[in-house]
């Protein structure tokens, strides 16, 4: 179990503030969406989180404590990352691709043990990818190499799972099947973090919401507090049409809003 907590988190690049003060508490066992609009800083955010690149003020505790240099390996056995889909042109077997996923617990030989197989082949499995197992990464579609990729990070086994718009190439069937696993990893008592747009799939799957606009947290906890009216309207510049099917929200993004039109 490990929870996630940014405390005060700035980063600057050249004078611009890419994130500004932002205090966040990722919690085991739940589902954190992370939405905003483009260039909100959601990305950098979830990189600080994974500590892959430190805040310039401000500091990220895991279980309470800061992470130390000679402290990183460990840390790559707990918390996987998955980033957002770019090219993968390597010629790279899927199955050896997944497979690296177990890197962070093998020795400095790196020979693979019967439970890193199995962590494998799980992984492999639960992202619905084991046809395409002998496939290179070359010859996926976008959508392929998005599933291969999370399989990729499934296979660390770790007790936190960050996730940069793993939805975002995956058709509504395998959006909804994605979104089901990542609760189901969450139930299982990881933290989950998830980057999202859409802001049906962060309503109905997050347990919490943290909204990023220009840096800033605009608003942060349940959605149906996170996803008002007035904080789309400032955030994204849209309204939204919402509704419920069976207890749960829908919200579809209908109309811009004018420059003078936004709170
Ligand atoms: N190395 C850099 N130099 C200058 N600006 C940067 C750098 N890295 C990020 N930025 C800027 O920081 C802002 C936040 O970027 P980030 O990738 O965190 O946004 P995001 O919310 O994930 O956006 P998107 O939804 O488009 O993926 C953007 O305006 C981006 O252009």
């Amino acid at each position: 179990m490990m929870r996630i907590t940014a405390e005060a988190v700035s980063v600057e690049i050249g004078g611009k503030p890419l994130l500004d003060g932002v205090d966040l508490e990722v919690r085991p066992g739940e589902l954190t969406g992370l939405i905003g609009p483009n260039g909100a800083g959601k990305t950098t955010l979830l990189r600080v989180l994974g500590a892959l690149r430190p805040p310039g003020s401000g500091r990220v505790l895991y279980d309470g404590k800061t992470i130390a240099r000679r402290e990183r390996p460990a840390l790559a056995r707990r918390l996987a990352y998955l980033a957002q889909g770019g090219e993968a042109h390597w010629p790279l077997r899927v199955e050896r691709l997944v497979a690296l996923g177990r890197l962070p617990h093998q020795g400095p030989l790196g020979r693979a043990s019967a439970e890193d197989q199995s962590a494998v082949e799980r992984a492999l499995q639960r992202s619905g990818v084991e046809h395409l197992r002998a496939r290179t990464l070359a010859t996926l579609s976008g959508g392929e190499r998005m599933q291969v990729l999370l399989a990729r990070a499934l296979a660390v086994e770790a007790e936190a799972l960050l996730a940069d718009e793993p939805v975002a190439a995956l058709d509504p069937h395998h959006q909804l099947r994605v979104m089901d696993l990542l609760r189901a990893e969450a139930r299982a008592g990881k933290a989950v973090v998830v980057v999202l747009h859409d802001l049906s799939l962060a309503a109905r799957f997050c347990d919490q919401l943290a909204l990023l606009h220009r840096g800033r947290l605009l608003a942060q906890g349940r959605p149906e507090s996170v996803l008002g009216d007035r904080e789309l309207a400032s955030a994204y510049g849209v309204r939204v049409l919402r509704g419920m099917e069976r207890g749960e929200p829908f919200l579809l993004p209908w109309e811009r809003l004018e420059a003078g039109e936004r709170p």
